[in-house]
């Protein structure tokens, strides 16, 4: 069997997708009829030429102007339905999302809209094609701390079925100590906690994540090994990274991934994970990031099985699901 095969069929976790990211042009056009929103682009060709950024901030100003033809629950419903399709093609067995409340309330959508549409999709998606899935709701660190109280107080009736809070959106000038108090409400509320740190921002925020957060899991992280006391901690906690290589490129966090550091990662002992963060922005579901990454830095099969196994390790399940997982991943490896 070829690397492309292996890696699809390889069951796994994707624990760092924005479903907001996942709105291909396609649906983004469809939707736009449906709702009759007015998009600055004439195809669908041409939004997928407009996908050139030089940096995070550059992605963010059309990744938020693409949510806007999102309007009802079914439009969250259809959103998330076909990534949770696409994923489980990829092999991906149960999927942790982070969705974006405030770039919707915001634009005036309730907040039930959007929880509601994405936990219809993360049911039917259990039941059509077996992947388990958990929401994490962001705070957007460009606005300030009330803004993500406010959130937090508005997902309060839904709480039982949001696994965590993450924080994403623009990170240099935003450093994780502005969100200390709302990310402790949130962790007395018995919510797991994770943050996107060190993707461009410094080593310094990645130890603020861990300290002042309390991070049970950090996004990207890869600034982290510009500081190797840095490194040492998140080994010793047994840190899990979620690592997105095709995003990296795209956002110019790495210039080529033939210097991706995900292999150097794991050699320095961290747990670090493959995942598509915004795919229809990108270039590629999760599949297609550990098939660049592997042909790219020459992965091993034993070092793309430890990725796999990781993402399960660090996904927020019990230890006898997580034991289901592995399992699953030492049958496929038996049966090739
Ligand atoms: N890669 C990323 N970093 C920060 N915020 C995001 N929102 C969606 N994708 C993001
Ligand atoms: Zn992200």
């Amino acid at each position: 069997m070829n690397d492309q095969d292996f890696i699809a069929g390889l069951p796994k976790a994707e624990l760092h997708l924005h479903i907001e990211g996942s709105l291909e042009p396609e649906l983004m056009f469809a939707l736009a009829q449906r709702n009759r929103v007015c998009i600055p682009f004439d195809s669908v060709e041409a939004v997928r030429a407009a996908y050139s950024f030089s940096n995070l901030q550059d992605f963010l100003d059309i990744y938020y102007a693409g949510a806007d033809v999102l309007r009802t629950e079914q439009d969250f419903h259809d959103l998330a339905a076909a990534y949770f399709a696409r994923a489980a093609a990829d092999g991906v067995v149960h999927a942790e999302i982070f969705f974006d409340p405030q770039t919707h309330t915001d634009r005036g959508i309730p907040f039930q809209v959007v929880a509601d549409g994405l936990l219809s999709a993360m049911r039917d998606a259990q039941e059509h094609h077996g992947l388990g899935s958990k929401l994490i709701l962001c705070f957007l660190r460009h606005l300030d701390e009330d803004a993500a109280f406010a959130t937090l107080k508005a997902a309060e009736p839904w709480l039982d079925r949001i696994e965590g809070v993450g924080l994403d959106s623009s990170e240099v000038g935003h450093p994780p100590e502005k969100f200390a108090r709302v990310f402790a409400a949130a962790g007395d509320m018995g919510l797991k906690r994770v943050a996107h740190a060190g993707e461009e921002g410094p080593p310094d925020y990645v130890w603020q994540a861990l300290d002042l957060l309390k991070i049970d899991r950090l996004d990207h992280g890869n600034r982290s090994l510009e500081d190797p006391a840095l490194v040492r901690r998140l080994a010793d906690e047994g840190m899990t990274l979620t690592v997105c290589p095709l995003s990296n490129l795209k956002l110019c966090v790495v210039d080529d991934m033939a210097n991706h550091p995900l292999d150097r990662m794991l050699a320095q002992g961290l747990c670090a994970t493959v995942n598509s963060d915004d795919p229809a922005y990108f270039g590629g579901y999760v599949a297609d990031n550990y098939r660049a990454v592997a042909a790219a830095r020459g992965l091993d099969r034993d070092q793309i099985v430890q990725l796999a196994r990781n993402s399960f390790t660090g996904a927020f399940l019990d230890d006898a699901a997580k034991a289901t997982h592995l399992a699953r991943i030492d049958a496929y490896l038996a049966a090739q």
